[in-house]
């Protein structure tokens, strides 16, 4: 420690130092862990091994990294990203090569401010953060949960154009509460139990006034937090810095887009979605991020008003670990208690504290089933079966949980129980299903990606100093508009990864005119607000574009004619 310390590393490597010995058991039980990844990995055999690859191409030519990824995002976002940086984490300390990123760990208490200057560059953009406490549907991973940060900036650099040179991914290491790693001489994070109340506070709110210190218009996501810091956290910080929660408010904008998509695909208006019955499982950070997006999106189409507010409640039922969410449910979650059903109007629906899932879909017929519950299968046939006494003419579901094996359900399963014209989401990808008849049951890949990159680019190019809800439902209905009816009647609800760009193109615009409709527009660099203002939309996405960062290399040496 007092090497790094004199070299200005802190903060710079993992906290645990690690003796030569450890280091090469390290790369021993890697070495010896790709033979049985190739053998036991998930759908795609190589993806770890790709990953390395991919990995090794950034550390040598970021220029050429970037290239690689922009061209063939449909083919690599799923190894950079969800479902394979999922499996990176989980292997993480065999992973690991080159630091990449910054790590904050409880004994950097009282240091923050000075090692936030040991990170090189002058100017960052875009920071995520995690604490590893609940990575994708995998728990905690304690500081292996880096790679997260690390995989959704590399979708800031290849979606929304950030600089790569103006991106940190950030690991607060406060501890993990995972035995396996605690025990694991090979763990790189503090072999310690996770720091809980004002101890853990203590430290975010450190971290978080250093980096504003040193870089005042930085934005902070905050990533793959356990829902119950999730939720207190955006609420502690979000009226003072330029932060926002992704799986709470990220994740809320993507299934609203793809909800409002759900109800243009059974041939209606929008304007009919208060009248959709949705049945959530999961009621975490995700789950009741949605639910309050999607009562809030009711009740404007309602009239806006407090009763508007109230009747749109009624179109949840709210399913978790214990079952059916009642006002009977003891120790009930404050952020879930909004969406505890009333005891008798549920006993009218034949229903009570603690129905399963089965029994809800069964009573309740709903026209949607999502799922944020990361527990893979959760849509058992049973369900499924039961969702065909759906009212609706084409039910949706979305299986949202990540990765790929914490799918509620496939979509094989999803279009075989319920036929060809059920409308389908996942969170991590999977294939089209070929019906063999000339049709395809279309596989929409629901993830909070096609919103996070246009929000942080919208609000770092509005210079607005928070992230309001107006900016957030702006993202989220432009997301919803990007479908063409076509489409939608096709059961394409979200657009393809592969014009990633150009969707967060229209995104951070859209941010950047509600933005300038609130009044927060501060400017960015040679733009000022006053002239921000007097753009017009064309001006806007003109704007955005040419702040795009693409990859080229720089001309060092020019001819002299
Ligand atoms: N597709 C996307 O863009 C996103 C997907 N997610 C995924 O959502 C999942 C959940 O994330 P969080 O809400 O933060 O996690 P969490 O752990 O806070 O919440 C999980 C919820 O599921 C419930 N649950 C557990 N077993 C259940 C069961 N058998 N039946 C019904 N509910 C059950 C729990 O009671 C809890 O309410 C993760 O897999 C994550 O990867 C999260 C954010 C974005
Ligand atoms: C996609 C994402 O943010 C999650 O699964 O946590
Ligand atoms: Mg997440």
């Amino acid at each position: 420690m007092t090497e790094r310390d004199r070299l200005d590393l802190r903060g710079l490597l993992p906290p645990n130092v690690m003796s030569s010995e450890q280091q090469i058991e390290r790369f021993m039980v890697d070495l010896k862990r790709l033979e049985v990844q190739a053998r036991d990995g998930p759908s795609d055999p190589n993806a770890l091994a790709k990953w390395r690859i991919l990995n090794r191409l950034h550390d040598r030519n970021e220029t050429m990294y970037y290239k690689v990824l922009i061209a063939h995002i449909e083919e690599y976002a799923p190894i950079v990203y969800t479902p394979t940086v999922g499996l990176v984490c989980q292997n993480y300390s065999g992973l690991f090569r080159r630091p990449r990123g910054m790590y904050f760990s409880a004994e950097d208490r009282g240091e923050m401010m000075s090692m936030v200057y040991n990170w090189p560059a002058d100017q960052v953009d875009m920071i995520v953060v995690t604490d590893g406490s609940r990575i994708l549907g995998l728990g905690d991973l304690g500081v292996h949960g880096i790679g997260i940060a690390i995989g959704k900036l590399d979708l800031y650099v290849a979606a929304a154009g950030i600089n790569p040179q103006r991106v940190l991914p950030v690991m607060i290491d406060v501890g993990t509460n995972n035995e396996k790693l605690l025990k694991d001489p090979l763990y790189l994070g503090l072999q310690q139990h996770r720091l809980d109340g004002d101890e853990y506070l203590a430290i975010i709110d450190e971290f978080m006034e250093a980096v504003f210190t040193r870089w005042p218009h930085v934005i902070v996501q905050f990533e793959d937090f356990q829902s119950k810091w999730a939720f207190k956290l955006l609420q502690r910080y979000r009226n003072t810095y330029r932060m926002f929660n992704d799986d709470v408010q990220g994740t809320a904008g993507v299934a609203i887009a793809g909800l409002l998509g759900a109800v243009r695909a059974q041939g209606r208006p929008m304007i009919d979605f208060p009248k959709q019955k949705i049945v959530v499982a999961g009621a975490g950070s995700a789950g009741i991020g949605v639910l309050n997006a999607a009562r809030k999106t009711m009740a404007r189409m309602l009239g806006n008003n407090e009763a508007a507010f109230e009747a749109a409640r009624s179109q949840f039922w709210v399913v978790d670990a214990q079952g059916l969410i009642t006002e009977e449910r003891e120790n009930l979650d404050q952020d879930a208690s909004p969406f505890a059903r009333k005891v008798k109007e549920i006993n009218r629906q034949g229903l009570r504290e603690g129905a399963s899932l089965v029994e809800v879909v069964q009573q309740v017929k709903p026209d949607v089933l999502l799922g944020l519950s990361a527990v893979g299968g959760l849509f058992t046939k049973e369900v499924l079966e039961a969702l065909k006494g759906s009212t609706a003419t084409r039910p949706a579901i979305f299986a949202m949980s990540n990765p790929t094996t914490n799918a509620e359900c496939t979509p094989e399963e999803a279009f075989s129980i319920l036929g060809e014209s059920v409308i389908f989401a996942s969170g991590s990808p999977f294939k089209d299903v070929d019906f063999g008849n000339g049709h395809i049951g279309h596989c929409n890949q629901g993830n909070n990606m096609y919103l996070f990159p246009g929000i942080g680019l919208g609000t770092l190019l509005s210079g607005s100093p928070i992230v309001s809800d107006g900016m957030l439902q702006a993202a989220a209905e432009c997301l919803a508009a990007y479908m063409t009816e076509d489409e939608v009647h096709e059961g394409i609800i979200y657009p393809s990864i592969s014009s990633i760009r150009d969707i967060t193109k229209e995104i951070a615009a859209a941010v950047i005119m509600e933005a300038i409709e609130e009044d927060l527009v501060e400017g960015y660099r040679g733009v000022d607000a006053r002239e921000l203002r007097k753009f017009s939309k064309e001006e806007i996405l003109e704007f955005v574009k040419n702040n795009m960062w693409s990859p080229e290399y720089p001309t060092l040496v020019y001819n002299q004619d």
